[in-house]
């Protein structure tokens, strides 16, 4: 954990008369993919604001490569569910937009290339000039992955991106994010309701329990190949106990172990399971 490229140390989100979470712990590596799974009201978009900038813990600090955050940042780059593009400028100028602010010295025409190669890279040459209002809300979240991958942040921050687009949409782009993300060896985090998501694209999934006083309860690392595909995901060995796991945590033990944690429980080392390797060790000799 010390040695993790995002250091998540002891935070806590408390309001008057309410806590949210307290004493938070976990690891982010480099290039490493990340994804938290727990009921709503647990507090992920809380995290995921703390380790953006947007938001101060109560207590405790994330350390990103070697530095504590203060506050927000383009080595930290969010793709929201709404995907927050400037809708007077075309799809190439929001992505330049976030290019400029990174290089404050390049020339216009470096400018655009590379928005138009961040474009490219998202399947978007043909609509590089077109407004948010002409866009789908699949081609609007292109844009903003584009956007985020554009300016090379240390970490891509992604709240539930997927999920206000219809079950066709959010399967290609989940295949894209997987290979773009692969591609850049980019570090992410990412909150997901949909376990099949996680599964695609993390590499561990955080478990956290029902709130108020949500802990994290379990870490749970993916040892399914890769690269992995969503159409062939269900026929891989482990997938199903991965995914049993998950889905019995999210509907009985999220429950059952939310509130005081066991005795002897230590938040700074939350057991790590490999669900997807038990079929394995079943069929061993
Ligand atoms: N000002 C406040 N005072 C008290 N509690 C608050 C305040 N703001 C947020 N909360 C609580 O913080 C908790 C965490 O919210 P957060 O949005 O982080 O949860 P979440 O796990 O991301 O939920 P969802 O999956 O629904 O987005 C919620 O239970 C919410 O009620």
């Amino acid at each position: 954990m010390r040695h993790a490229y995002v250091s998540v140390e002891g935070i806590a989100r408390r309001y008057p008369g309410a806590t949210v979470f307290e004493d938070l712990w976990f690891g982010v590596n480099r290039g490493e993919f990340v994804c938290v799974v727990g009921h709503s009201g647990c507090g992920k978009t809380t995290v995921l604001n703390i380790l953006a900038g947007l938001e101060a813990p109560s207590a405790g600090e994330v350390i990103v490569d070697g530095q504590a955050i203060e506050g927000p940042s383009l080595d930290r780059a969010v793709i929201f569910q709404g995907h927050a593009l400037m809708p007077w400028m075309t799809a190439e100028q929001n992505v330049g937009f976030a290019l400029s602010c990174r290089h404050r010295g390049w020339p216009r025409a470096r400018l655009r290339e590379a928005a138009r190669a961040a474009l490219v890279r998202v399947g978007l040459e043909q609509a590089a000039e077109k407004k948010p209002s002409q866009l789908s809300g699949g081609m609007k979240q292109r844009v903003g992955i584009a956007r985020a991958l554009a300016i090379e942040p240390k970490m891509l921050l992604m709240d539930e991106p997927f999920s206000a687009l219809d079950a066709l949409t959010r399967g290609v782009l989940q295949d894209e994010v997987a290979r773009l993300v692969a591609e850049a060896d980019q570090t992410a985090f990412m909150i997901t309701h949909d376990v099949d998501e996680a599964i695609l694209l993390a590499d561990r999934i955080l478990l956290m329990t029902n709130g108020p006083e949500a802990r994290l309860a379990e870490i749970v690392v993916n040892t399914l190949p890769r690269p992995r595909q969503r159409a062939t995901l269900h026929r891989m060995p482990g997938y199903h106990a991965l995914r049993d796991h998950i889905l019995e945590f999210l509907i009985t033990r999220s429950r059952t172990l939310a509130g005081a944690p066991p005795a002897g429980w230590d938040p700074r080392r939350v057991p790590e399971l490999r669900p997807a390797d038990a079929p394995a060790a079943l069929a061993a000799p």
